[in-house]
């Protein structure tokens, strides 16, 4: 018997199929948009799709309750926007099933604890490698320490935000499943191995999205502070403005990866 590595993720199997396939529970939909804003801010998404008159193209069932994907009209062109589950894992799953359903282009936007006092509330942060202290990347990509975001995709949303205006940093984010478990101690060698924000998805999606060869970039906004002796809520949850922009950037940048 082989010996086994210490922790079971370290187990990577790179065979690109497994029993259950998403395109064979799920049919791809001739009238899906191939430009799809992922968003973790249900309040926002919703906020979005009644200003906009968009409509639910599809109700995905699983087993808490059903998941709507939308389709809003940006700029005079179709976008999905998507209410994503909180976690590494069923994020990653979700968005299985979306590239099942048709969409091509992605870029999330969520919000993330700031690492670095700088970062103020608002902040906007595009995260170009995500440090995989969570468990499902490690079911898509062979064991290492961080994954990097797709330069190219990375690249337009650069370019989008610079084009509108806004001011933003980019680099490192520290992907955890256990949001009760940043220690004064983890949070201290995150940061000396470059994390700049505190998320929960970024590594994982990052890490499907290579696996299936789709584009995806992650935006972030600046939410509460780790960055000083004590844990600052700073009111991350209420910043409306923020979290509508953020969806209206995401889907212009996502609608410029489909052009040609
Ligand atoms: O503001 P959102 O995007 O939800 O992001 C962060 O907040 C949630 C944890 O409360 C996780 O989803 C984490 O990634
Ligand atoms: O995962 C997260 C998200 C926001 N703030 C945190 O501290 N952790």
């Amino acid at each position: 018997m082989p010996e086994r590595p210490p922790s079971p993720l370290l187990e990577f199997d790179p065979a690109p199929k497994a029993l259950i396939e998403p395109g064979a529970l799920i049919r791809q939909r001739d009238d899906m948009p191939r430009a799809c804003v992922l968003t973790w801010f249900r309040d926002a998404a919703d906020r979005m799709v009644e200003a906009t008159f968009g409509r639910r193209l599809q109700q995905l069932r699983w087993e808490d309750g059903p998941r709507p994907v939308y389709e809003i009209v940006h700029e005079s062109r179709p976008v999905a926007l998507v209410p994503m589950p909180v976690g590494g894992a069923p994020s990653a799953g979700l968005l299985e099933e979306l590239i099942a359903l048709g969409c091509r282009s992605f870029i999330a936007c969520g919000g993330a604890g700031a690492l670095q006092p700088d970062l103020a509330p608002g902040h906007l942060f595009v995260v170009t490698s995500a440090l995989r202290d969570e468990g499902t990347s490690h079911h898509y990509l062979p064991p290492s320490r961080v994954v990097d975001s797709d330069p190219h995709t990375v690249g337009v949303l650069r370019r989008t935000l610079t084009d509108l205006g806004l001011p933003f940093t980019e680099g490192r984010t520290w992907t955890t499943d256990a949001f009760y478990r940043e220690t004064a101690a983890r949070i201290g060698s995150r940061v000396a191995e470059g994390c700049c924000m505190v998320e929960m998805e970024a590594a994982s999606i990052a890490a499907v999205a290579q696996f299936r060869g789709m584009r995806l970039a992650h935006l972030l906004y600046g939410g509460d502070d780790l960055a000083g002796e004590v844990w600052d809520e700073r009111g991350w949850q209420d910043n409306h403005e923020v979290r509508d922009r953020l969806i209206r950037v995401a889907a212009t940048a996502a609608l410029r990866l489909e052009t040609p």
